[in-house]
């Protein structure tokens, strides 16, 4: 990449003397020799760094012109690095014009390498801060999405409303909180939830899935990592721990964390320290764990899968979302919510649910609770012909158990709908998910799959 350089200076040996120096560095000049022709210049192209004479007239040596100017030049380009070169430099001069706003100061004549090392570093400076302003403004950007989202956050039965009482007043504790309950209840939601609620709230919500972590890179995923710790390790890596400094982590699908590097989550939760991989650096963890999970960790416990001491720092207080089939009053008043939500977003006009329709939706078992709820709606928008949905078009099928489920009737499928292998598969998936009713553990092992190997199809089906 080019980056362009403006000088501006009135002797012209020294413009010829820099174009060959900057342009041997294959820097693109751009020159001016009065203060009007600079500001012209900044108004007319997009420059990456200017190196700036302190005087202009002959006879001056004070640097006034030049520090007047630095002020002319941030209203137009708050953010572009000045380098300013006098002949006349005294250490006032220079700190004068770096108060001002300049971002360094070279003395007449120059040396060529400290120069050349002012301009390259000026440029990477002023461009690190631009990715971070776009940084800043995306995260900002994103938490309003989020929290936009958590708005859509409803519930009307008795038991989410109690629930729902009960997180409001944790939220301003800096308790750990472990949220438990079935696959798609909402728990990632609450997560955020308590998050907004808390005190945290203005630093980051981190989010880890557990289950999709590979046990090699749990702990650089997790503390980070250095330059150089390990072969790939080709630079330092932040981990989750330090993103979420200030703020709050949620650890989804924590059963997930092989028995191996729960020691190491422990040592983080007690201590509330880490290092990176490959730093002898302790650092202090200041975040508040939000954890979930749908398996039962008093059974993972039992069958020692499970570090008791682990569960008893997550589970400072432990909450039960209940599953969708048992607050039947949300039933309805989301399933409208949502119509409501993807008409909209898919400009069509507003679908209704019949009577039997309703019916349906509250006589099924919902193994796959408000996420299957959600996708329900979203696939009606497209294939219901009517304004007013029936019953037979929700397609609401209670699970077939896996032994039903044979090579042959999969054979069949196949050839009747010429699925391909990967529809088979996600097909497969998502049957077997809703007969352990939304249990990845058992799913994933009566397919003789580890829970990364569920998650790897998971994301690749964007199931
Ligand atoms: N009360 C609610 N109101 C509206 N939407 C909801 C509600 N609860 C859950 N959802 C939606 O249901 C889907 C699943 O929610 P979420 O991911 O929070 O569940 P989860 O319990 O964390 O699932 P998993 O255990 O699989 O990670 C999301 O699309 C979410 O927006």
């Amino acid at each position: 990449m080019t980056f362009k350089v403006l000088v501006a200076d009135d002797d012209l040996n020294i413009i010829i003397s820099l174009k060959f120096l900057l342009e041997a560095e294959q820097y693109q000049l751009t020159s001016v020799t009065t203060p009007e022709a600079l500001l012209d210049q900044l108004k007319k192209q997009q420059l990456d760094c200017v190196l700036l004479d302190m005087n202009f007239q002959r006879d001056t040596t004070s640097g006034k012109e030049g520090l007047a100017l630095i002020h002319a030049i941030r209203t137009i380009d708050p953010l572009i690095p000045i380098i300013m070169m006098t002949g006349w430099a005294t250490v006032d001069l220079a700190v004068q014009a770096l108060t001002t706003g300049a971002n360094d100061f070279l003395q007449k004549p120059w040396d060529d390498d400290r120069l050349l090392n002012a301009v390259a570093t000026q440029i990477q400076l002023s461009r690190t801060q631009l990715q971070l302003q776009k940084v800043t403004q995306e995260n900002k950007i994103l938490k309003h999405q989020l929290s936009a989202n958590n708005t859509d956050f409803s519930s009307q039965s008795k038991a989410m409303q109690q629930c729902l009482a009960e997180l409001n007043q944790l939220a301003q504790s800096d308790m750990n909180i472990l949220l438990t309950g079935e696959n798609g209840t909402g728990k990632s939601m609450l997560a955020e939830l308590i998050h907004q609620q808390s005190a945290r709230s203005a630093a980051s919500l981190v989010s880890v899935n557990m289950g999709a972590i590979s046990e090699s890179l749990f702990e650089s995923e997790m503390f980070g990592h250095v330059k150089g710790a390990f072969t790939d390790a080709k630079e330092q890596r932040i981990g989750r721990f330090e993103m979420a400094q200030g703020g709050s982590l949620f650890l989804d699908e924590i059963a997930n964390i092989p028995l191996s590097q729960q020691a190491k989550l422990l040592r983080v939760l007690e201590a509330q320290q880490f290092e990176k991989v490959g730093s002898s650096k302790t650092q202090f963890a200041d975040v508040r764990i939000i954890s979930a999970t749908n398996a039962n960790l008093q059974h993972a416990i039992q069958e020692g899968h499970f570090r008791q001491d682990l569960f008893y720092r997550l589970n400072t207080v432990a909450i039960h979302i209940p599953a969708l089939r048992e607050r039947q009053e949300d039933i309805i008043a989301l399933a409208e919510g949502f119509l409501a939500q993807f008409c909209a977003k898919y400009q069509k006009p507003l679908l209704t649910l019949s009577i039997e329709a309703k019916h349906q939706l509250l006589h099924y078992s919902w193994p796959g609770n408000i996420r299957e709820l959600r996708h329900c709606m979203e696939r009606l928008i497209f294939t219901c012909q009517h304004h007013n949905i029936s019953a037979d078009q929700l397609q609401l099928q209670e699970a077939t158990s896996p032994s039903q489920i044979t090579e042959s009737t999969l054979a069949n499928q196949a050839a009747d709908k010429l699925m391909t292998l990967d529809e088979i598969e996600k097909s497969t998936l998502s049957t077997r998910l809703a007969y352990f009713k939304g249990n990845v553990g058992q799913a994933a092992k009566s397919l003789g799959l580890s829970r990364s190997g569920w998650y790897r199809r998971v994301d690749k089906f964007e199931l």
